[in-house]
């Protein structure tokens, strides 16, 4: 009895042609909608493009390739390292003698990068080249040669299809500002109200130490301003030229040396290591102060004791803590706020702190390590590490300790804040250096002001469409219903 009448409002309903015109309309709707769903959010091939930074150091030159979504420049974190290369050989300043073969010494590297980079890119692709301690000190010892090395290396580098875009010695205040940048770009602490990083960075010939102050920074010379992404940054920063681990090396020789004593016998190296080295080497660069009285003799034989205790002491006399006309210094009379925050070591910190396998040591284990390894005798020494170059070997007692007092010491990094150090070598794949935020400047990749972002991302943007429109259609249905047939739709809901 029941079923009669229903089929006949079924079939009433079905050949209602409006009705059908509605639901064939909402039907080739949804598809269409998320068909364009679908394709909207397919991953485009991505446009990249290339940057090259040379970091011209005292020891050597490395070559870095940057690559980034073209359309995504100003956003943070979007510039990735994609590859480094070395340069065979010594830094450019070790070409002052030799001027010619300084270009030449890229090659290898810089021809590397033109395959590393698509060929239809090479004329838009930035090259930079910056150099820093080891060419300041050429700079002060002799300035037509290092004026000359640097028309050498640029002479050279405009060669390539890439566009050259400058090599210059970058100041002490520029490697420690964009050493900060690099770092807190690459741990994405610019957006968002994340606070930021101090960095250090130790080098052969300089070393730096960045970090945001909140006292304030009483010498000028050691103050940044930046505006980045909307956000105001006071940063403390000073590069000590001669601190690096090299020639802060030479000092502690040179200190020694006072004595008279050809036979040098050195805390700072294993017991067993004995080396003839020349006076010339040690007092012929110009960070060893003329205040030092030179030996006679050419050659000096040094001879290693290896007591860590001793080498720290020895050490501690490079640095003069006596004269500050400041608030508070760090040495040598320079100004320096109280380290505040989380820091990232890199570079010669990284490379001498992990071979040591102090990279999560508190200060005081580190101290005992230490002390075990420079007692250590240097034949033993030699056999257990076959693999690493004697001359960074026999160093790693001397800049271990130096880096202990230059930052416990020198910054003043106490036991506690030793914790807020992380020593580290990358961020997410790219190298901690300054380079990433020399690049990052020059491109103007930084913006001060956040820039405009819709709300949503695309995909959110385009599901929340497809979801309201699926629930406009329904709302649809359910009005042309009451409209059109209340009691065939309530109905029908039984057939389905
Ligand atoms: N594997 C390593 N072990 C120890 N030291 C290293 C290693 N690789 C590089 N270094 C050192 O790191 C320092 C890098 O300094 P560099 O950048 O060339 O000089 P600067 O920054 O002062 O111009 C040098 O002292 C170099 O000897
Ligand atoms: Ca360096």
């Amino acid at each position: 009895m029941m079923a009669e009448p229903r089929e006949m409002k079924e079939n009433k309903l079905w050949h209602r042609p409006l009705i059908i015109f509605i639901t064939v309309l909402i039907v080739v709707g949804i598809i269409a909608l998320v068909t364009t769903a679908v394709v909207q959010n397919k991953a485009l091939p991505k446009k990249y493009k290339y940057g090259i930074v040379l970091d011209a150091g005292s020891s050597h030159t490395a070559v870095y390739i940057y690559e980034w979504p073209a359309e995504k420049e100003n956003n943070t974190g979007m510039v990735r390292q994609t590859h480094s290369c070395n340069v065979k050989g010594k830094g450019i300043s070790s070409y002052a003698a030799r001027v010619k073969e300084a270009g030449m010494s890229l090659k290898a590297c810089m021809d590397e990068a033109k395959g590393k980079i698509p060929v239809r890119r090479h004329h838009e692709t930035p090259v930079y080249l910056g150099a820093t301690a080891g060419m300041r000190l050429l700079m002060k010892e002799n300035e037509t040669q290092s004026e000359q090395v640097l028309s050498s290396v640029a002479d050279f580098l405009r060669g390539y299809p890439f566009m050259y875009e400058g090599a210059r010695i970058i100041t002490g205040q520029e490697e420690g500002a964009y050493g900060w940048i690099t770092v807190n770009y690459l741990s994405k602490n610019f957006h968002q109200e994340r606070s930021t990083m101090g960095a250090l960075d130790l080098g052969g010939a300089s070393t730096q130490i960045t970090f945001v102050s909140q006292l304030r920074v009483e010498s000028p010379e050691n103050s940044l301003h930046f505006r980045l992404y909307g956000n105001d940054y006071q940063v403390y920063t000073h590069s000590f030229l001669c601190y690096g681990k090299d020639q802060a090396l030479r000092l502690t020789l040179a200190q020694q040396l006072q004595t008279g004593d050809r036979h040098l016998s050195d805390p700072c190296f294993h017991p067993g290591y004995q080396q003839e080295k020349s006076v010339d080497r040690v007092f012929g660069s110009p960070c060893v102060s003329t205040s030092l009285s030179r030996p006679t003799y050419a050659n000096f034989t040094l001879n290693g004791t290896g007591n860590a205790k001793l080498c720290q002491s020895n050490v501690k006399r490079i640095f003069n803590f006596s004269s500050c006309t400041w608030g508070r210094c760090s040495f040598n009379g320079v100004f320096q706020p109280p380290v505040e925050g989380k820091f990232g070591a890199f570079s010669a910190f990284f490379f001498v702190m992990n071979f040591l396998n102090l990279t999560s040591s508190s200060l005081d284990e580190s101290k005992e390590k230490l002390e075990q390894y420079c007692s250590k005798p240097w034949d033993e020494v030699k056999q257990s590490y076959s693999a690493i170059p004697e001359k960074y070997l026999a160093e790693y007692c001397f800049s271990g300790t130096y880096i202990l007092a230059l930052l416990e010491n020198g910054y003043s990094f106490t036991s506690d804040k030793w914790r807020d150090i992380k020593f580290l070598k990358k961020i997410g794949g790219s190298d901690a250096g300054w380079t990433l935020g020399y690049m990052l400047n020059l491109t103007n990749m930084i913006p001060a002001e956040a820039p405009d972002a819709p709300p949503l991302p695309h995909s959110g943007y385009v599901s929340i469409m497809v979801l309201f429109s699926l629930l406009l259609a329904a709302l649809l249905l359910l009005l042309a219903c009451k409209v059109f047939g209340r009691p065939t739709c309530a109905q029908n809901k039984y057939v389905i």
